[in-house]
């Protein structure tokens, strides 16, 4: 069904074109000055942001204009009332919320982040082949899917990439996709207008449990208590109706602070996948997709990209940013080639100052993970393997001796390990710091990239 946004969009291209306004005036006084916000019993309900809008709309022959044309593309006959658009958020609180919800739901998904345009790689195969599978089942198997991992690896781009396939592919599925901060604010503002006029709250459950496919990205930041009730029964109708949730995080669901318990254990009763750093082989081939079809202008040689992938490829926004920054100075200096003087010239690195007062365990926890090359996963898992122990040591080792923490929150933060356990890991880390070379090196190197 066509939203009222769209359909008011209809209207007025069609008014555009006609011409019946010169251009300065429609431009002025008409777009982007009027919205379309609800059809009820053979009236429209039109609201204006200027009276100059107002005065012109309510003119005779405008107002008929904008009738027949609305009428039309309906497909029944309307008249428009015209409302002041405070008054009009005044008038239908709930009309506005679910206007809003609805246009969120419809806010644009990047075109260019697809399947197409992501370098798959041992660090997100799983991330992808279940993203790109629930596309095209009908029956959900793993439901929800989390993706999880660090900043900039890829999960909105994945989250884009399913709303993108299905807009294509399957243009009669229902898709919602939101930040969580959006789905918040629908969620919050539901509850502020429930008393008023109807059961707000109601009507935006029904709304979103209507969806098909259901995106949120950065789950982690739906901390608000009350947002949370109303998120959980919509969450438990989608499941019911077998529509697909995917949502993403910058960390594991049993890390995730600030969430009610019955939904972090709903969030892992299905697929939890991790995005991890791109491997090296990864990371240049995302560098070659990124300059696919410039290979004639932009002349880079080889081992420009290998020292890129060795060393921006922790965040592959920063990986991009590096390849951009070289892009760009080339245009300024125009060098025959971009080798790898010219790209170590321009990438000096920069520092980045991390406030030592807000250290957390989380950011020895990352500093660990991407030192070792490891997921979370590994790093509060059981494996015995020793590189895993060692990380699991340095962890508890930085915990200790930067913020002091208590053993029993240690080991809440390491996969809920008994605090003797961690104890007794915090006593070996001790006695290698002393005897263990290569362990105090690396407690130093994940030390110095909390510093940085
Ligand atoms: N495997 C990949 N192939 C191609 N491009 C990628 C890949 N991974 C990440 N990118 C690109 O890196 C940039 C950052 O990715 P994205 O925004 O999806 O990260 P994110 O994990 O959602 O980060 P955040 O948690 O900060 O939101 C985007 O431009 C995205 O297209």
């Amino acid at each position: 069904m066509t939203s009222y946004n769209e359909l008011w969009n209809q209207v007025l291209h069609a008014i555009q074109e006609s011409h019946y306004f010169k251009d300065d005036i429609f431009h002025t006084w008409i777009e982007n000055k009027t919205s379309l916000f609800n059809i009820d019993n053979q009236t429209a309900y039109v609201s204006f942001k200027t009276m100059i809008t107002h005065q012109l709309l309510s003119q005779e022959n405008n107002k008929q204009l904008f009738e027949s044309t609305l009428s039309e593309l309906y497909g029944e006959d309307l008249s428009i009332q015209y409302f002041d658009y405070k008054e009009a958020n005044q008038l239908m609180p709930s009309i506005q919320v679910q206007k809003k919800t609805e246009e969120i739901a419809q806010s644009s998904l990047n075109p260019d982040y697809t399947f197409e345009n992501f370098v798959q790689g041992y660090c997100n195969q799983e991330a992808y082949a279940a993203c790109l599978s629930c596309c095209t089942q009908i029956k959900h198997t793993f439901n929800p899917i989390m993706i999880y991992g660090n900043s900039g690896l890829g999960k909105t781009h994945l989250l884009h990439a399913i709303g993108n396939y299905l807009k294509k592919e399957r243009p009669e599925v229902k898709v919602f996709y939101a930040y969580s901060g959006q789905l918040v604010t629908i969620l919050l503002d539901a509850m502020k207008t429930k008393n008023v006029y109807g059961n707000t709250v109601e009507q935006v459950k029904e709304q979103l449990s209507n969806y098909d496919y259901f995106l949120i990205d950065d789950v982690q930041n739906l901390k608000q208590s009350s947002s949370q009730e109303v998120f959980f029964t919509v969450y438990n109708q989608l499941i019911a109706r077998n529509a697909q949730i995917v949502m993403t995080s910058d960390m594991h669901p049993n890390e995730l602070s600030g969430l009610q318990n019955r939904l972090i254990s709903r969030f892992s009763s299905g697929l939890i996948t991790n995005i991890s750093k791109p491997e090296f082989d990864t990371s240049k081939a995302i560098l070659r997709k990124k300059l696919e079809g410039n290979e004639e202008s932009i002349l880079i040689q080889d081992n420009v990209l290998d020292y890129l992938a060795s060393k921006f490829s922790d965040d592959v926004r920063n990986l991009e940013g590096s390849l951009n920054k070289l892009i760009f100075n080339a245009t300024i200096e125009n060098p025959e080639v971009i080798d790898l003087d010219f790209a170590q010239r321009i990438l000096m690195k920069e520092p980045v100052i991390i406030n030592q007062d807000e250290l957390t365990m989380k950011q020895i926890k990352k500093a660990v993970v991407n030192f070792y090359g490891f997921t979370y996963k590994d790093l509060e898992g059981k494996s015995r393997q020793k590189n895993i122990m060692n990380a699991r040591q340095v962890f508890v080792y930085l915990s200790r001796e930067l913020l002091h923490k208590a053993y029993v929150a240690i080991g809440q933060e390491l996969g809920n390990r008994d605090h003797t356990t961690i104890l007794s890991s915090y006593e070996r880390a001790r006695q290698k710091m002393e005897n263990d070379k290569a362990f105090s090196m690396a407690v130093d190197k994940v030390k110095a990239t909390l510093k940085q």
